[in-house]
């Protein structure tokens, strides 16, 4: 496998007023462009510590990550991030939240006709283009996230990071984005790493689960892979051994082997 992002040897430590926290630690992990990785882990595992060391958002305490053999140590327009609570601007409308973006990223490369073409095309993909000219507080949550991602996705980033981006939605909405994300995926071959804590959204969506220890010193404990042929189908699925198989061991990693301590999660 071509290695477009590599995670290699990774740990992070913080620093707090009890001493240092090893959150991570030699976590390794290869991913080809294109793939769809899911990362699970009980609360507090270091999931989102891993997302933001991606994004460039944090820094490495020892390791390196690489995407596309160069070394990730700030943000940049390559990785985009959508996070659990829709992070829209109030006073812009849906169509300027995305246009800031496309204007920071493609200023140079595109005019402006061209960056409005390319606006309403990304709030067409996630089904958005006609509530363009409303603000953010006259939308739905589920709204606000197709925003997020349209706004994600009109950046062109070769990875695109998705931190819980469902986990606030109700289930009917949530199943509905869900398709939208694997549709789109489908059709553009981005590369994601979403953080999720549902194991049927885990199976659904991803190429590999990554499913991480509990801390401190997190790391990764296994990777599965999910060898379900694409487009998928939620309903054509719930009956195939092969998604059954792979939830049960998913769930069996999650609920026996690696257990959360229950005072440690009370
Ligand atoms: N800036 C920080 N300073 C000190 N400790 C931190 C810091 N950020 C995270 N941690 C600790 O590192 C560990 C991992 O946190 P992280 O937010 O990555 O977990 P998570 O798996 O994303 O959790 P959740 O699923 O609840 O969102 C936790 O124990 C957290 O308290």
């Amino acid at each position: 496998m071509a290695s477009h992002l590599s995670i290699e040897q990774v740990g992070v430590t913080f620093k707090t007023e009890r001493g240092s926290y090893v959150a991570l630690r030699d976590v390794d992990l290869k991913v080809a462009q294109g793939e769809y990785i899911a990362i699970i882990g009980h609360s507090g595992c270091g999931k989102s510590t891993l997302l933001n060391l991606v994004a460039g958002l944090l820094q490495v305490t020892t390791g390196a990550i690489l995407l596309d053999d160069k070394e990730v140590s700030q943000p940049g327009p390559d990785r985009a991030v959508v996070f659990q609570n829709h992070s829209l601007l109030p006073w812009l409308t849906v169509y300027d939240n995305v246009r800031l973006a496309v204007d920071k990223v493609h200023g140079k490369t595109k005019n402006k006709a061209e960056r409005h073409a390319w606006t309403m095309e990304n709030l067409k993909l996630v089904g958005m283009d006609h509530a363009a000219q409303r603000h953010p507080n006259e939308i739905s949550g589920g709204m606000k996230q197709r925003v997020g991602i349209a706004r994600a996705l009109a950046m062109e980033p070769k990875v695109l990071l998705l931190d819980e981006p469902f986990g606030a939605l109700d289930a009917l909405t949530r199943a509905q984005l869900q398709d939208k994300v694997m549709e789109i995926q489908t059709r553009l071959n981005n590369t994601v790493l979403m953080i999720t804590h549902d194991v049927d959204e885990a199976v659904l969506l991803a190429d590999r689960i990554v499913m991480m220890t509990n801390g401190p010193a997190a790391t990764i404990g296994e990777v599965l892979t999910v060898d379900l042929p694409r487009p998928r189908n939620r309903l054509a699925l719930a009956g195939n051994p092969t998604y059954i198989a792979a939830r049960a061991g998913v769930m069996e990693f999650l609920y026996a082997r690696h257990a959360m301590n229950k005072v440690e999660a009370a």
